[in-house]
């Protein structure tokens, strides 16, 4: 039996608490300063509210005062903030998990630099360890609906980092007959893949937005979106140097985002003509990183192609995308731009 502190009880970290507890597992789950009224009520009775699941008997909670002792002694430990709650893990909880903790987290995001790198966020983790301090950052990528997880329904997803005996130890603590679990040291390769599917979930999701607003199927519009949206993460991921086969964790993460995600919301309105700002305004307080990713991974592209290391044309949906998202333009999907650059 390992014990597994997680910090930010967001609803997808919360879900790993059914196959953790249930491999033997002692699950100790904290809440960020955001997620008091949820460590309040897991504490009472085990009920995660927004999660809307009981969560396995033995879950022990813990509020961010309790951190130290939610970490002490624990063998692992889950990350289960959002991409806008990592600036806040650095500052206040890093520091804290004991040397040599392994460290794995459920956020989907990257950072860009005005210079046009692209920063994976184990590799972000590792660039702001305490010095002395030494952890494995390792990352899960995949199609993983924490509902349905919470639920046992069959999924697979991948675990990525450096070290292979690390990952074979995050197997181990966490695989079930539901919960299908592939290794991968090729974290830059998947870990760009499933930030960029909340992106192009958005992107899909136009089509969604087309289809509502005229009462008509428009399978076709979304599966060649999908088509294109596919591409482009590829391009990404062969960018990054990343195995080019690694992306199929991005896309089966995309279809189950533009199936059931909050990422394809945002896209949908829009889709259907909304205005930017009162599709935000509508979705007020939902965690919705595809806007964010969008931007990111269109800086990296205007960037790096003036350097001559990407290809715009390789890249002409995530800059339709930015073009509406931050430039005021009107939504005009450009299919004659999208072709195979070979
Ligand atoms: N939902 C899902 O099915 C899946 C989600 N993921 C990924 O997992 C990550 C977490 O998502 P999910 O659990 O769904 O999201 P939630 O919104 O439920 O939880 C996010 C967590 O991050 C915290 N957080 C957000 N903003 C801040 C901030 N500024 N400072 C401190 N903490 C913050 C949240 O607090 P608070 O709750 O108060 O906002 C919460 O603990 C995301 O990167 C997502 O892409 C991956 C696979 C599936
Ligand atoms: O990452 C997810 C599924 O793998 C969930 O995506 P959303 O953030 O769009 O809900």
């Amino acid at each position: 039996m390992s014990t597994i502190t997680v910090i930010g009880a967001g609803v997808m970290a919360s879900s790993l608490s059914f196959p953790a507890v249930e491999n033997g597992n002692e699950m100790r789950l904290t809440g960020t300063p955001l997620d008091r009224e949820i460590i309040d009520s897991v504490k009472e009775n085990r009920y995660h509210p927004t999660l809307k699941r009981t969560l396995p008997e033995g879950v022990k909670a813990f509020q961010i005062e309790e951190l130290d002792a939610a970490l002490s002694g624990c063998d692992a430990v889950i990350l289960g903030v959002s991409s806008f709650g990592v600036d806040w893990f650095i500052e206040n909880a890093l520091a804290k998990i004991p040397d040599k903790i392994p460290v794995i987290a459920v956020t989907k995001g990257v950072k860009v630099y005005d210079d046009g790198t692209i920063q994976t966020f184990p590799e972000l983790f590792e660039s702001k360890a305490e010095n002395g301090k030494s952890h494995e950052f390792c990352a899960i990528g995949g199609p993983c609906r924490c509902y349905e997880l919470a639920d046992h329904d069959d999924t697979r997803v991948a675990f990525c980092g450096k070290n292979m005996e690390v990952l074979e130890f995050f197997k181990r603590l966490l695989e079930r007959p539901y919960y299908h679990i592939d290794l991968t040291q090729d974290a830059a390769g998947l870990e760009i893949a499933v930030a960029l599917k909340n992106a192009y979930a958005l992107g899909v999701s136009l089509g969604i937005g087309l289809e509502e607003k005229q009462q008509k199927y428009m399978c076709n519009t979304q599966s060649a979106l999908f088509g294109q949206s596919s591409y482009e993460i590829m391009k990404f991921v062969q960018y990054m140097g990343g195995n080019v086969e690694n992306s199929i964790h991005g896309i089966g993460d995309l279809y189950v985002t533009v199936m059931g995600g909050r990422s394809k919301e945002i896209g949908k309105r829009l889709g259907a003509g909304m205005p930017y700002e009162q599709a935000m305004e509508e979705l007020k307080g939902v965690t919705l990183e595809s806007v964010v990713i969008a931007r990111r991974a269109a800086k990296a592209v205007r960037i790096l192609s003036e350097k001559n290391q990407m290809k715009k044309e390789d890249f002409p949906l995530i800059l339709h995308i930015d073009d509406v998202l931050q430039h005021g333009s009107m939504l005009d999907i450009p299919w004659k731009k999208f072709r195979v650059n070979e």
